[in-house]
């Protein structure tokens, strides 16, 4: 299993961490049979498998209870689990409480944060002095998406990739293991990852990131309507998948399952007499 480490040396090695979202027990086995170095149970889940538009709905309980699922079907891989919305952010002692819930309810090796905040800079740092390594997220943070304005890339000007170049460091000197940079310009996504000794994992930030991470839906063009320009779609079988359940029902309506094969049968002198039969 990987580790922080690990991590470091695949960096210096320029070995690329490879790192897919999972939601579920069979996903994180299918992640784990790939030999995914990292597995993220994403807060994408609430749009991805809860239907919600953004990520903003998700709960601790929900990451919980998709974080459980996962690590039983990946027991051999690096698990972080995303916190979610405002999960870290009414003080320092909840932060710290919902943090220490997740992490150790969902049996994870690390959780992700948004942002670079002061509180959240607070909370990496004190969940890390707790013995729970953190992962940071810098660009597009969907969490704050009504704030930024939409699912924009992020880092487009002089300013805003300044600030976002000083965050990233931020965020190593608070302690955190690895940082996700989502929607970022290339050129940027390149000098903070030159300029950081931890891995930087990309999302839409170019190939010159330390790694890179998918939504598994997206990956497998699972269920998705539109995919964001980043995503290079690996599998896109929808059309199979709906016809295979279409032909499903049709052969129940037209009686042609279940067959001999699918039936389990005992002889006909063990069935219980029935007075009138
Ligand atoms: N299925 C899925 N994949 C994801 O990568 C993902 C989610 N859901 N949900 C949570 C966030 C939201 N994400 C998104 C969603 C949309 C765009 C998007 O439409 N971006 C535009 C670029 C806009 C611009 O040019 O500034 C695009 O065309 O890709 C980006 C990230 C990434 N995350
Ligand atoms: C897109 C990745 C980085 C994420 O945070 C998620 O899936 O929730
Ligand atoms: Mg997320």
């Amino acid at each position: 299993m990987l580790n922080r480490s690990k991590m470091m040396k695949m960096k210096q090695e320029n070995e690329k961490i490879a790192m897919i979202t999972a939601y579920d027990f069979p996903s994180a086995k299918l992640a784990e049979a790939a030999d995914v170095d990292m597995i993220l149970v994403g807060d994408s889940l609430g749009m991805v498998v809860l239907g919600y538009d953004s990520t903003i709905p998700v709960t601790v309980e929900d990451m919980i209870h998709h974080g459980k699922a996962v690590t039983r079907g990946a027991k051999d891989t690096f698990v972080v689990v995303d916190m979610p919305f405002m999960s870290y952010h009414v003080s320092i002692e909840d932060a710290l409480r919902n943090g220490m819930e997740i992490y150790q309810k969902t049996n994870a090796q690390a959780l992700k944060l948004e942002g670079a905040g002061e509180l959240v800079l607070e909370t990496i740092s004190r969940l890390t002095e707790g013995g729970i390594p953190v992962v940071g997220h810098l660009g597009l943070t969907p969490q704050s998406v009504n704030v930024l304005g939409g699912y924009k890339v992020q880092g487009k000007s002089k300013e805003t990739a300044t600030q976002m170049i000083q965050d990233a460091l931020a965020i190593e000197k608070s302690g955190a293991i690895a940082l996700v940079l989502e929607c970022v310009p290339r050129e940027l996504a390149d000098m903070i990852s030159q300029r950081l000794s931890i891995p930087t994992i990309g999302i839409g930030a170019g190939a010159g990131c330390d790694g890179q991470v998918l939504v598994y839906h997206d990956v497998l063009k699972y269920g998705v309507e539109r995919l964001p320009k980043f995503v290079k779609p690996y599998l896109d079988n929808n059309e199979e998948i709906q016809s295979a359940l279409s032909t499903y029902v049709q052969e129940v309506k037209q009686q042609a399952f279940p067959e001999e094969q699918h039936t389990f049968t005992i002889d006909k002198h063990l069935l219980p007499d029935i007075k009138g039969d």
